[in-house]
């Protein structure tokens, strides 16, 4: 198969292009470019080991970080050896410091969000979405910035950032770039205006980075990896609570309100006593991930040992083959999920559901591994999971809605990547158990009680 036919089919049915037949984990196909597809779960954690497998700088895939707006710099994500674990030595630390209070921050950012919202249709609603999460997250990384980060600019940023691989189109003719390259420039004002720029820039020394180098890691993989990350799970964790029936709901409402109103808020503890909500927010991940694959070149030729349901195999790569490995397929592979097509909210939950987390990969690694600077595992997981269980723990206990259409995933819309095919609207938003929200959360519901109530 050609580039050409190749791009064609991956951009036409995205994940549905590469449906794998379960009987071989390491398929030869193009997706624009020649390249092994891997589908299997067990044959992706393969692919997780960086001496075997590397990043193509700049590129995710299909697509490629323009230079012009990382000023040369490869992002933390895409880059390797040494530099690699500068970058990630500097961002671990950055976001480990903002883990600390992500919690207080969550509930704050919905809440507050909320009280803006009112009860009426919201056509706007994903990009209100990213509003929490960006305040959930930034002002733990840049402090309290005067003016805050605005969705639309990090929309803005992050989708111009990004383009397709120029040899899957020489070029997108007309682009206009003036509105990324103008959000760009309001986030780089805000960033160095923020309290905590001047703290960032010395913890970038002190890992090697200069400050052009530091500036870079905090764009793309803060805004793009862990930003847009974070909001497309979150958009499409909050849709699937729609699929739910009324007394799954209400479980989950119960365990989430009983953990609240012992704890006094959305803390550590209380989380850890939600373990419902967590199992429905990592089939929610599993589902539907984002990202939805990860791609590698090998370093050298190489024997890779994997097993499918019919047994044992080997596979030889060739120094330098692209290996494109999908999450999306990994986290529906039969052999280690059963019904993978079936939403099962409890997936996650009891011994089994445990045992389970080893091949949820979403995060480059299992969820029992730890992201570190010789590793390229998510360095953001805790964080990102901690925004995502709080905010539908919250929505799901407070609040009630109707959206426009009932949500549905196809797994062909790469628009879309992880969420529903059909952008997500609300018809209206209300409150509900005002008593006990005023109890939990007193300082916010002055400002949200106007909002229509219900139950
Ligand atoms: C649910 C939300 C998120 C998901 C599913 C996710 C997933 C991932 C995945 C799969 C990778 C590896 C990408 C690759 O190797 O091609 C990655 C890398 C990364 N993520 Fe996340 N992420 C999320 C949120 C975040 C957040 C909140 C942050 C930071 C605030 C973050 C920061 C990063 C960084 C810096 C890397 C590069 C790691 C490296 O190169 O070693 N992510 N993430």
């Amino acid at each position: 198969m050609g580039n050409q036919i190749g791009t064609i089919g991956y951009l036409r049915s995205y994940n549905q292009a590469i449906k794998p037949d379960r009987k071989e984990d390491f398929v030869e196909d193009n997706i624009g470019f020649p390249c092994r597809v891997v589908t299997g779960n067990k044959a992706v954690q393969s692919v997780f080991d960086i001496d075997l497998f590397k990043k193509e700088e700049f590129h995710f895939g299909v697509t490629q970080v323009r230079k012009d707006f990382s000023e040369g710099v490869c992002p933390c994500t895409l880059s390797n050896g040494k530099i690699h674990e500068k970058n990630k030595g500097f961002l671990i630390e950055v976001i480990s410091k903002a883990y600390g209070e992500i919690l207080t921050s969550t509930a704050k950012s919905v809440l507050s969000n909320i009280s803006k919202w009112g009860s009426g249709p919201m056509d706007d609603f994903e990009s209100k979405v990213l509003t929490v999460v960006a305040d959930a997250i930034l002002p733990n990384i840049f402090g309290k910035s005067a003016t805050p980060f605005s969705a639309e600019e990090i929309i803005l940023y992050s989708d111009g950032a990004i383009e397709l691989r120029s040899c899957i189109l020489e070029a997108i003719a007309g682009e206009d770039l003036d509105k990324t390259r103008e959000a760009l420039l309001s986030i780089l004002e805000k960033m160095k205006t923020s309290e905590r720029y001047r703290q960032l820039m010395d913890l970038g020394k002190s890992h090697g980075l200069e400050e052009k180098e530091t500036t870079a890691q905090l764009l793309l993989p803060v805004f793009f990896n862990g930003l847009r990350g974070t909001h497309a799970n979150l958009v499409s964790s909050f849709a699937r609570l729609d699929t739910l029936c009324a007394e799954d709901r209400e479980e989950l409402r119960e365990e989430a309100l009983a953990a609240l109103k012992k704890h006094g808020g959305l803390t550590r503890e209380a989380l850890e006593e939600m373990p419902k909500i967590e199992s429905f927010v990592l089939e929610a991940l599993r589902a539907c991930p984002s990202p939805n694959f990860w791609s590698t070149i090998a370093t050298r030729s190489t024997t890779v040992p994997y097993t499918t349901e019919s047994g044992e195999h080997t596979v030889e790569i060739k120094e330098g083959e692209r290996v494109y490995a999908s999450s999306y397929w990994a986290l529906r592979d039969p052999a280690v999920f059963d019904k993978p097509d079936d939403f099962v909210w409890r997936r996650f939950l009891g011994p089994e559901g445990e045992a389970r987390r080893e091949h949820h990969v979403i995060f480059h690694g299992r969820l029992t591994d730890t992201p570190a600077a010789n590793n390229h595992m998510c360095p953001g997981k805790d964080v990102a999971l901690s925004v995502i269980k709080g905010s539908i723990a919250i929505l799901n206990t407070f609040f009630g809605w109707e959206l426009q259409e009932p949500p549905v995933w196809t797994g062909t819309k790469i628009a879309r990547g992880s969420q529903p095919d059909n952008e997500v609207k609300t018809k209206s938003f209300w409150v509900q158990r005002p008593e006990d929200l005023k109890e939990i959360f007193p300082s916010h519901f002055d400002d949200i009680r106007d909002m229509t109530t219900c139950g």
